[in-house]
């Protein structure tokens, strides 16, 4: 549905992207991921037609994004990383327009997105907070029911209730069918919505992956607190992979073998167990590093 090969922009100071290729399969989530300055939004803005590649080509359906940006535009729901919107309008007043200008036969949806998001559009977009302004700018990416949505940073600014409606409305967007394109660099925003996520670095791609695999990398953090001083020594010796211990805490990884945990632990005296999750950021910021030493 969405596809860029080797998409390539090298600005005047040589900074930009490098051989980005990757492809995104109709009714996905796709999360674009990496701090600031990675190059997601080159490469979203090669997307809507905005720049021309200096390599590679980027495409939707098979239309090529820059040779044939208005139509490509005119088929897709893209929410901007920073919106500029005219002076001058209310909410309603712009969106109205867009309307218009999509040729809009229905308002239902865009009335039913302005009532969850609890926008208020009489409002004039010039006395607009950030998160309010993010608010009309995401109900004018969704409220034609496009079949891609393509989503800058799309929770920046929004209070952690909206951050919650946004995620329940992707959700529903996949459940229709959608294929939606969303940068972050908020992880658990991205973990919670997306299929496959890629990470940006320096302009580069450097990986691309399931969620759900990423999520089996995952390993959970046992602090156990043992009652007995002398059991310290025979739980070190155990097969299991202690990561760190002070006293009577011995803090034990455990990736998938439960079993194992359990049976040894039971050979002992527990005073206590605290559970840690490593977080999906963490895995992929080890795999990060791991790559960027590599390179
Ligand atoms: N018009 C431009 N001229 C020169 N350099 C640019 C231009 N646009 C982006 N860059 C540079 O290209 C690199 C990628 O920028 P980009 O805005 O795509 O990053 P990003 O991942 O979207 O980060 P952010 O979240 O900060 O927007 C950066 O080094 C940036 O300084």
């Amino acid at each position: 549905m969405i596809e860029l090969q080797q998409l390539t922009k090298v600005f005047p100071n040589g900074r930009g992207i490098f051989d980005v290729t990757l492809t995104v399969h109709e009714g996905e989530v796709f999360g674009f991921l990496g701090p600031n300055g990675a190059g997601k939004s080159t490469t979203i803005r090669h997307l809507l037609g905005f720049l021309k590649p200096t390599k590679g080509r980027a495409a939707i359906k098979g239309v090529d994004c820059w040779q044939e940006s208005v139509k490509v535009q005119a088929s897709i729901g893209y929410l901007p990383g920073e919106i500029a919107f005219p002076d001058g309008m209310t909410g309603m007043e712009l969106l109205d327009l867009l309307a218009g200008m999509r040729r809009m036969n229905s308002t239902r949806y865009r009335d039913e997105l302005i009532e969850r998001l609890q926008l208020d559009v009489r409002l004039p977009l010039r006395k607009m907070s950030k998160g309010t302004k993010q608010k009309v700018g995401l109900v004018a990416a969704l409220m034609h029911d496009p079949e891609v949505i393509i989503l800058d940073e799309p929770t920046s600014g929004l209070d952690p209730l909206m951050q919650q409606t946004f995620i329940d409305l992707i959700r529903e967007e996949k459940q229709k069918g959608k294929t939606i394109f969303l940068s972050s660099h908020i992880f658990p925003e991205i973990e919670r919505t997306c299929d496959r996520v890629a990470i940006m670095k320096d302009g580069r791609l450097m990986a691309v992956n399931d969620i759900h695999e990423l999520q089996s990398m995952q390993r959970k953090l046992f602090d156990v607190m043992l009652s007995r001083e002398e059991d310290v020594a025979k739980l070190l010796a155990s097969p299991l992979e202690v990561v760190h211990h002070a006293g009577r805490r011995v803090c034990i990884a455990v990736q998938g073998n439960y079993d194992a945990f359990i049976r040894e632990l039971a050979q002992y005296q527990v005073q206590s167990i605290d559970l840690r999750t490593q977080s999906l950021e963490d895995i992929f910021l080890h795999y990060y590093d791991r790559r960027g030493d590599e390179r």
